[in-house]
């Protein structure tokens, strides 16, 4: 592929998409690489820490100060106390002093600092913690039409990559730069203090270090970024790959799908090339700068001692302090791009958090009283996207216990209604009410927890059968669980399994049959017992003795509740209460099954086709 040798260019989003293979997985809201720096959002960030300031921050502080301190009076000791004081002036006893009394620094320093990480370290791993599961609070609350917008792998990715990309940062980067930042104010006020021309003639390499610093730290950050956003698409895609296994292989698919990978496998490996070299170019730099600085020293040290006015004793010292010197500019530029990574990150996961679930309690929202089942639809209209009307005025009556089966073309609207019923979107004209209550003046959850919901592509979550029926009501207890089982004819074969109650079954429940993954989303929803049971059938085919225990199972389920049921099987609602026959988001016909085949319009069409085919 011609475009995945292409030059460094940071603003992947328009390179991906000139390829049609990339433009597959584009991410766009991932791309943006390099943005300005953003107070508001560093305030908001830093807030995060908090919560742990009191506690921590005082004991890190002094952990620092004193690490710092000790380091630092290590050169001075040594050149002129040491240099100067002893050996010059032969006084072995302070020699001894002042060898006990580095050792015993050394000491000091070392207990401090690994004080001082133990605590950084703890508070770096509360601030992830609550900020990963903030926002994984956050986005288990957002509404469908969210998740309509993205790809499941781009919202894995920020709650991942994203979230760990600020690890670094809050576990070491800023105690890291408030260490240098004070041992560098700390040496320069030291050398000042010495001989304040030797420091300054030293200083003169401190804006050359910090421009090659934060500008090389630039170019290597956006390289070190594209590597990120690079490893984004891959985790993105394998997330959709992963999930679309069986699709890709029933479509032998693999050989496409290896490519793309491979490609996208050997832009992450270019990409990380690229940016490990611009790193290694980097030390390189900043040493040469540094030994142009010791030029200096050593050249003006040299010249300052035959004019006596600075000792060997002090050159030394110097020449330990300005050693010191490098390795805190090196480091805070070294943050500072760090920061801006974090920034970046930082943005995209408060753009999550600061996105609203579309569908909230609204102010004073009352708790929805313990409903008999009626629920009324009165001109309702429906849009997804704004001008595109998949509901155009609909009108349902179902009086407590009546079941209504919604039928027609595919796209005619029948999940939307469903989707409505349960308030996972509001409607754009018209209401929605239960026993009278206009479902968006009532607390979701009160509405929801009325509300049961067998999806035709039943989730099962990976665990034992048993946690799995439990989902619907998580204070069942073993003997009700077998109760709903045994109604819904599940318990057989459940207890067929090797583990009974107890096998553990996969994320998508693939280890059981389409027809046991039915029978167990129905025992999950017969336990909740809800008013009102919304029933979106499978359509997979499966064989009639599953389909007539299905059925069975579903007389149970039905009884006494008021049921919606989006039919594909002609045969399951052939005693509903009422049929509404649905095309293009109106309603066409409704009656029961005896008066609409009598009708002999959509639905009697349906039917015979139904009846052809089979
Ligand atoms: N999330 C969505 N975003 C935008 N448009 C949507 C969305 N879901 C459905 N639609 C559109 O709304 C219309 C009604 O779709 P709906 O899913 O209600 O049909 P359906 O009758 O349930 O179809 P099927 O029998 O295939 O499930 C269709 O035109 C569809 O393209």
């Amino acid at each position: 592929m011609s475009t995945h040798g292409e030059k460094f260019n940071p603003k992947l989003g328009k390179k991906a998409q000139s390829d049609p293979n990339q433009s597959r997985f584009v991410y766009k809201d991932d791309d943006d690489i390099d943005k300005a720096f953003n107070w508001k959002q560093f305030g908001r960030l830093f807030s995060y820490m908090r919560p742990y300031a009191k506690q921590m921050l005082p004991l890190i502080l002094i952990m620092t100060v004193l690490g710092t301190v000790t380091k630092l009076a290590v050169p001075y000791l040594t050149g002129v106390v040491a240099i100067d004081g002893a050996i010059k002036g032969g006084d072995q006893k302070l020699l001894y002093i002042v060898t006990a009394a580095v050792l015993g620094l050394y000491l000091v320093q070392w207990v401090a600092n690994v004080f001082r990480i133990r605590y950084t370290n703890i508070i770096g791993q509360r601030v992830i913690y609550d900020i990963r599961s903030s926002l994984f609070k956050h986005i288990q609350k957002l509404s469908f039409n969210f998740f309509d917008k993205r790809p499941a792998g781009s919202v894995l990715v920020r709650v991942t990559n994203d979230v760990n990309s600020l690890q670094d940062l809050f576990t070491n980067g800023a105690v890291n730069a408030m260490i240098d930042c004070v041992q560098l104010a700390g040496i320069m006020v030291i050398l000042l203090l010495i001989n304040w021309k030797l420091g300054l003639a030293v200083m003169i390499t401190v804006p050359i270090m910090f421009f090659i610093s934060t500008k090389l730290r630039q170019k290597i950050r956006m390289a070190w970024q594209d590597v990120r956003l690079k490893n984004s698409r891959i985790n993105s895609h394998l997330n959709e790959a992963i999930q679309g296994i069986r699709v890709t292989q029933a479509y032998t698919q693999e050989k496409e799908n290896m490519k793309f990978f491979n490609g996208m496998n050997a832009d992450s490996r270019k990409s990380w090339n690229r940016a490990s070299t611009m790193n290694q170019a980097f030390g390189p730099m900043i040493e040469i700068t540094g030994g142009f600085g010791s030029m200096i020293l050593f050249w003006y040290g040299t010249y300052l001692i035959q004019q006596g006015e600075v000792t060997v004793g002090l050159l030394v010292t110097f020449a330990n302090y300005v050693g010191n010197f490098w390795d805190p500019i090196n480091r805070l530029g070294q943050m500072y791009n760090q920061l801006l990574v974090a920034m970046a990150s930082s943005e995209r996961i408060f753009e999550f958090l600061d996105e609203e679930p579309s569908i909230d309690d609204k102010p004073g929202a009352k708790p929805l009283p313990k409903i008999r089942g009626d629920v009324n639809l009165e001109k309702v209209v429906f849009e997804y996207e704004p001008g595109r009307q998949a509901l155009k005025g609909i009108d349902i009556e179902a009086k407590a216990g009546q079941s209504i089966a919604l039928v027609g073309h595919t796209g005619s609207g029948k999940s939307t209604i469903i989707n409505l019923l349960s308030r996972f979107y509001d409607v754009s004209e018209g209401s929605v009410k239960l026993d009278g209550n206009d479902v968006r003046d009532v607390k979701l959850e009160s509405l929801r927890a009325q509300i049961g919901i067998v999806l035709q592509d039943t989730f099962i979550f990976s665990g034992t059968i048993r946690e799995n029926i439990r989902f619907g009501r998580l204070d069942a207890t073993d003997a009700e669980i077998e109760e709903v089982t045994r109604a819904v004819k599940a318990h057989d074969f459940i207890m067929a399994l090797p583990g009974g109650y107890d096998t553990e079954v996969e994320e998508r429940g693939s280890a059981l049959s389409m027809g046991q993954r039915q029978l167990l989303s129905f025992a999950r929803a017969l336990l909740a017992d809800p008013r009102i049971l919304i029933l979106d059938e499978a359509t997979a085919s499966i064989d009639t003795e599953t389909e007539l225990r299905i059925q069975e199972a579903l007389k149970v389920l039905l009884e006494g509740r008021t049921s919606f049921i989006v039919a594909h099987r002609l045969s399951t609602i052939r005693h509903a209460d009422k049929i509404i026959v649905l095309d293009h988001g109106e309603i066409k016909e409704q009656g029961t099954h005896a008066e609409l085949i009598k009708h002999g319009g959509i639905y009697n069409g349906l039917v015979e086709a139904q009846f052809r085919f089979l």
